[in-house]
């Protein structure tokens, strides 16, 4: 008899298995893991506080590398739900869909747009006569296509479609939709529904396609706690449109919390191989060194490692800020959404983008070794690019983020400004006078003149080409590189001070030495930024190649001081071989013991001569072929 831990980690490794197997064994994974969440969540409430606790200890730790078919129910059907259905509405499926009698998912993006949803075709077409919306998918790009789960899993899903009600259009709107039969799980009447194939990773996620041919769904299926249709057909609309939009804000949130797990879970792998790993003598007759010795090996990882821990520190500042806002809009008080969207928005592109460009340079750490797909570090490269793309394509995000800063920028004079901005005031005061300075307040302080200069001059720019004639969305588009650029450095100027002002804190409660380390991480994160942005700083700061000189002896002098405790700092992530699942970081450091004992439960293995010899290979060095 199998135990829990043999039946969730055992059996063929998922690499030798079909497409087909892979979902099949996901599928029956899940539904272990899952029932252990359900028991879970009979004990706690669910509201979103707990609620992401409960998605982030689970999910963040998925027992794949490839995601699980039920990740979008608790990723998006059911945050979404709580957010945007009426209580009635809630009453009805929420506590289906938590003990997972239902599963859903999430259909937004269609073949032909992803970005821009007010361009989404599918539409919702409501009949009075009936008091029933008519779903329907005018075209082939307007087939749903990603939804996670949709393929073969799920039977429920939300659909964004575009309402419209005696023959006018209100826009997108989210609407709950059966899609399977409940007994058999076939397709109901109407519902093309299928997979969309092999992925570069994560395809254990089943993403599906869906396509409608005019279903008939009940008025009540419209989730109605924004906006609502009436029985006879009139649309009330919501105190604020982008309120539906909120999903995409918390999912964004938690994605920040996903991108450090994806990252410890890299860095774990390559700093106790670069540990494990002897290569090369560093002196002449001397013994081959720790590849972990080479600075150039600590410049890959400990930078990455003090990345993990800043973005840890800002995923908890988003969530506590998102917390307060979200009360903020369950009250009607709409001030700070703006804000939030741009936060949400700026450090999901910057958590994913740092966490893809970190793990990847884990992965060629680990050399060759590093390039097997028993190390994980290949399946970690794949998942981190794609949370680039899902939830929001990083570059249109900054936009977003920059978008807000323009707005913010425009009425800098008018007023107070909300927390994450109100450095732009301080930095453009009058008589405000800043000379550089080699210390962390000096750089934070650069950070955020290069991102006030670079908003206020992205602002003159747009007005300079729209006075010379140029539309305001050419003028856009023309700087966009500037906005996208200015987006990051506002972003990076709040990851670096939010990272040294809640390092401090905890510092205080920390021994001397911990506290010691911890500060070594936060200046090394910063030294490290500072260097890569040196084109920004040298242009907006009085920053001098003699400064730079000393930045660049105090980042290696970093590198030495977090060596000795590189392996220690990711041990503190505790992170289970099980959930690792890596040949190259097991916590024994058994590298080369695992690394064979995976190659051989290759089934290419099985027997000493493959069939292929007498089929091809004999025949064809015979030239008979
Ligand atoms: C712990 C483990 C679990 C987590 C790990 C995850 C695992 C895998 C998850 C994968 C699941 C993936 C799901 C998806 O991908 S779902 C689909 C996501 N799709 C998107 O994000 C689409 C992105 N596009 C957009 O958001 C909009 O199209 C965009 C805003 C980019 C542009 O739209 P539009 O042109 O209409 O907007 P404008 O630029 O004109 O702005 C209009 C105003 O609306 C405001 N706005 C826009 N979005 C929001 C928002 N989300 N919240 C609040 N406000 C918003 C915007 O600021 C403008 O306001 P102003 O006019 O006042 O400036
Ligand atoms: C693994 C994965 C899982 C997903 N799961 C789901 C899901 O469950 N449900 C769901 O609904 N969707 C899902 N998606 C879809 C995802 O939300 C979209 O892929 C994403 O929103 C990007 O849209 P797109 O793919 O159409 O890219 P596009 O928007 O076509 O972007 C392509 C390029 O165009 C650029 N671009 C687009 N618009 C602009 C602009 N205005 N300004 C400047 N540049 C622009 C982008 O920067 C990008 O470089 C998933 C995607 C992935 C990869």
């Amino acid at each position: 008899m199998l135990t829990k831990r043999e039946e969730l980690f055992g059996g063929t490794p998922d690499e030798y298995l079909s497409h087909k197997e892979k979902y099949e064994n996901s599928t029956r994974k899940a539904v272990i893991l899952f029932s252990l969440l359900r028991k879970i969540q009979e004990e706690n409430n669910t509201d979103l506080t707990n609620y992401r606790n409960l998605l982030s200890g689970v999910l963040g730790a998925s027992i794949s590398q490839d995601g699980s078919p039920f990740g979008l129910h608790y990723i998006m059907f059911m945050p979404v739900f709580m957010s945007q259905a009426d209580e009635e509405q809630q009453e009805r499926w929420l506590h289906r869909a938590l003990n997972c009698s239902i599963i859903g998912s999430y259909a937004q993006t269609e073949l032909g747009h992803g970005t821009f949803i007010r361009g989404l075709e599918t539409t919702a077409t409501y009949d009075p006569s009936t008091q029933e919306f008519v779903l329907h998918s005018p075209t082939l790009t307007s087939y749903k296509w990603w939804p996670g789960g949709l393929g073969n899993t799920a039977n429920y899903c939300i659909v964004i479609a575009q309402l419209y009600s005696k023959g006018e259009c209100h826009g997108i709107h989210s609407f709950i939709v059966q899609v399977r039969d409940e007994d058999t799980h076939m397709p109901l009447p109407g519902i093309k529904v299928g997979e969309i194939g092999v992925k570069m990773g994560l395809n254990a996620v089943n993403n599906g396609f869906i396509g409608f041919e005019n279903v008939r769904i009940p008025r009540t299926n419209m989730l109605m706690k924004h906006a609502k249709i009436l029985e006879d057909g009139t649309y009330v609309k919501s105190k604020n449109s982008k309120l539906i939009y909120g999903a995409m804000v918390f999912v964004r949130v938690v994605i920040v919390f996903d991108s450090v797990n994806y990252l410890a879970k890299a860095i774990t792998v390559a700093t106790r191989y670069s540990a494990v790993r002897r290569q090369s003598q560093l002196k002449e007759g001397e013994p081959e060194r720790q590849i972990l010795d080479y600075v150039t090996q600590q410049d890959k990882i400990l930078t990455a490692i003090a990345g993990c821990f800043a973005m840890k520190m800002n995923a908890r500042m988003l969530w506590d800020t998102f917390n307060v806002i979200n009360d903020q809009l369950h009250k009607g008080n709409m001030e700070r959404l703006g804000e939030l969207h741009a936060l949400a928005c700026c450090l999901k592109a910057i958590s994913t983008s740092d966490s893809s460009l970190f793990t990847a340079r884990c992965r060629v750490s680990c050399g060759g070794h590093g390039y097997m797909v028993s190390s994980t570090l290949p399946a970690t490269s794949a998942l981190t690019t794609a949370s680039c793309t899902y939830e929001g394509d990083n570059t249109v995000l900054l936009l977003q983020t920059a978008r807000f800063l323009l707005k913010t920028w425009r009425q800098i004079d008018t007023g107070p400004l909300t927390p994450t901005v109100e450095y732009l005031k301080t930095v453009s005061a009058p008589g405000f006078s800043y000379k550089w300075e080699n210390s962390i307040e000096g750089i934070i302080r650069g950070f955020q003149i290069v991102s006030m200069k670079k908003i206020s001059s992205c602002l003159n720019l747009m007005t300079a080409k729209v006075m010379s004639g140029m539309s305001q969305a050419d003028a856009w588009n023309t700087i966009s590189i500037q906005l996208v650029s200015a987006g990051e450095s506002h972003c990076r100027a709040i990851v670096i001070s939010t990272f040294h002002e809640d390092m401090s804190k905890a510092m205080r409660s920390m021994s001397a030495s911990l506290a010691e380390v911890m500060g070594q991480l936060v200046e090394l994160y910063a030294v490290y930024w500072t260097l890569e942005r040196l084109g920004d700083l040298l242009e907006y700061t009085s920053i001098s190649g003699a400064d730079v000189v000393k930045l660049r002896s105090w980042y290696e002098e970093l590198l030495r001081k977090i060596r000795p405790n590189a392996v220690g700092l990711v041990d503190a992530f505790d992170i289970i071989d099980e959930l690792l699942q890596s040949t190259l970081g097991a916590y024994d450091g058994r590298v080369y013991e695992r690394l064979m004992e995976e190659a051989l439960k290759s089934p290419l293995n099985a027997e000493p001569v493959n069939q292929s010899f007498h089929k091809y290979l004999k025949p064809f060095m015979q030239g008979k072929l």
